[in-house]
C-alpha cells in the first residue's frame, strides 16, 4: 500500500514512450522482401501461436485462435455492452503497457525496493515497477470515463475517478514483482462490479469505500493478465472462463483458450513448504497424505510452486489441484475474489479452507485471509480436514 502520489526518483529512468513492438520492427528497413519481411513472419508465427495454444487447451476450440477480445466482447460475442467494451478496451491498453515495462530492461532497476535492506513488513513494500503499474492502470481507467472508482492494492484508499462512471475496478496492479529480478512470471488481477446507483448522495469517501467493498458474488467481471513466456488474459463475464493470447505481430489479445474448464481433480500442490512447521496439523497431515497417494486420489502429487499468484493460478486452472497461501497474506478484495469468481466459472473452487470466499463480505479494504484455488475435488478433500489455515503469520524474509 502506498499513497498513489509518490512517485520515486527511478521512474525518470522510464522511456516516456513505451514500445509494443521492438523498435527495429517498427521502423522496418526497406531491404526486407514482401515473403521475409519480419513483420509477415511475426504474423504467421502469431496465427500459428495462437492456433497451437487452441489445440493445447483442448475442449470445443471454435472461434479460437482468430477473434479478438473485443469481438469476443462485441454484439456477435458475449455482447457484454458497449459500456463494458469501452472499458476493456483501455484495461487492455493499460497491460500491454505493463508487458512492455516487465519485459524492458528498466524492469530489474525497478524492481527492487530503495534504501533500508529488505526484510519482514519490508519485504512487502511496494516496488518502483508496482508504483508505475498502477499509474499505468490509473491513467487508462480515467480516460476510459467508465469508471466510477478504482480501488488498488497499491492505494491506501480508493480512487474517485468519474460520477457518471458506471463500474468500479479493484485490482492488484503488479502482482508477484518481488520476482522480477529473475524474469519470473509477474501478473495483474482485476475484478468489476457495476457502481451502486443507491450510495451516490453518499460523501465521496464513504460511497468509495462502500463501492469497492462489494460482496465477490457481485462481480460482474474479473481476470487476469499473465506476463510470461506469453502474454494472456483470462477473463469471465459471467459465462464461462476465457484465455486470449496477446499476438505482439498485431497487438490483439487473440482467443486460445476457450471455455477453460478445470480439471474435476488434479494431481499438483502448489505451495510454500517452507512454512510446513507454522501450518496447523490439518493442512500437514493433508500434503503429507496426498504427497504418498495416500488420499481420494490414489496418485503420489508433485509440487510447483512459482511464488507468483497469477502464475501458480493460470496453471492450476489448466493443470488441476490446487494453488494455495495458507495464512492470512492474499486480499479478499483484489485477489482473491476475483480469482474465486474466474476459479467458479471454469468449474472450480476458492475458498479459505473453511467457507467459499465469495460468500465472505469484505469489511475491510486491504484484509488478507488464507485462500486455496482449485479443482472441486481436491478443494472438497482438502476443507475435509478442517484445520487448514495458518494461524501463525511471523513475517517472512523471504
Ligand atoms: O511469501 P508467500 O507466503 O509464499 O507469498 C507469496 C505470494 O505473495 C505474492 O507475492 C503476493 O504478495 P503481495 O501481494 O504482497 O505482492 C504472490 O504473488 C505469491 O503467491
Amino acid at each position: 500500500m502506498h499513497s498513489a502520489a509518490i512517485i520515486v526518483s527511478p521512474i525518470s529512468n522510464f522511456p516516456p514512450r513505451t514500445y509494443l513492438f521492438p523498435p527495429a520492427i517498427q521502423n522496418s528497413p526497406p531491404q526486407f522482401s514482401a515473403a521475409t519481411h519480419p513483420l509477415r513472419k511475426m504474423a504467421f508465427l502469431g496465427g500459428l501461436a495462437s492456433k497451437i495454444g487452441a489445440v493445447a487447451s483442448g475442449g470445443d476450440h471454435s472461434g479460437a485462435g482468430s477473434q479478438t477480445l473485443a469481438e469476443y466482447m462485441g454484439k456477435g460475442g458475449a455482447n457484454v455492452g458497449d459500456e463494458l467494451v469501452v472499458l476493456f478496451t483501455h484495461l487492455e491498453y493499460a497491460c500491454k503497457r505493463i508487458a512492455a515495462l516487465v519485459a524492458s530492461p528498466f524492469s530489474s532497476s525497478l524492481g527492487k525496493i530503495s534504501g533500508a535492506a529488505v526484510g519482514g513488513a519490508e519485504r512487502d513494500r511496494p516496488k518502483p515497477l508496482d508504483i508505475v503499474a498502477n499509474e499505468i492502470v490509473l491513467s487508462s481507467l480515467k480516460n476510459s470515463g467508465k469508471v466510477a472508482v478504482m480501488a488498488s492494492e497499491e492505494d491506501d484508499a480508493p480512487v474517485w475517478l468519474a460520477d457518471d462512471g458506471p463500474f468500479v475496478v479493484v485490482l492488484d496492479p503488479l502482482d508477484g514483482s518481488r520476482n522480477i529480478d529473475a524474469s519470473i512470471p509477474t501478473g495483474t488481477i482485476f475484478g468489476i462490479y457495476k457502481k451502486l446507483e443507491e450510495i451516490d448522495h453518499l460523501p465521496v469517501e464513504e460511497k468509495s469505500l462502500l463501492n469497492s467493498l462489494q460482496s465477490g458474488t457481485k462481480l460482474i467481471a474479473s481476470g487476469y493478465v499473465l506476463y510470461s513466456s506469453a502474454t494472456l488474459l483470462c477473463a469471465s463475464f459471467g459465462s464461462g472462463t476465457h484465455g486470449f493470447t496477446l499476438d505482439h505481430s498485431t497487438g490483439d489479445f487473440i482467443l486460445t483458450h476457450p471455455d477453460i474448464k478445470i480439471p474435476p481433480r488434479g494431481q499438483i500442490y502448489s505451495v510454500n513448504d517452507a512454512r510446513y512447521f507454522d501450518w496447523p496439523e490439518g493442512l500437514r497431515r493433508y500434503i503429507d497424505t496426498v504427497r504418498q497417494g495416500k488420499g481420494k486420489h490414489p496418485k503420489k502429487y508433485s509440487a510447483r510452486y512459482i511464488c507468483s499468484l497469477v502464475a501458480d493460478f493460470h496453471r492450476t486452472l489448466l493443470y488441476g489441484g490446487i494453488a494455495m497461501n495458507p495464512r492470512d497474506h492474499l486480499r479478499l478484495v483484489y485477489e482473491a475474489n476475483p480469482l474465486s469468481f474466474l476459479a467458479e466459472q471454469a468449474g472450480g473452487k476458492g475458498s479459505d479452507g473453511k467457507v467459499r470466499i465469495l460468500s465472505l463480505q469484505p469489511v475491510k479494504l486491504h484484509q488478507r485471509l488464507p485462500l486455496f484455488l482449485g479443482s472441486p475435488d481436491d478443494i472438497e478433500e482438502l476443507e475435509s480436514y478442517g484445520d487448514v489455515q495458518q494461524k501463525v503469520n511471523p513475517g517472512y524474509d523471504v
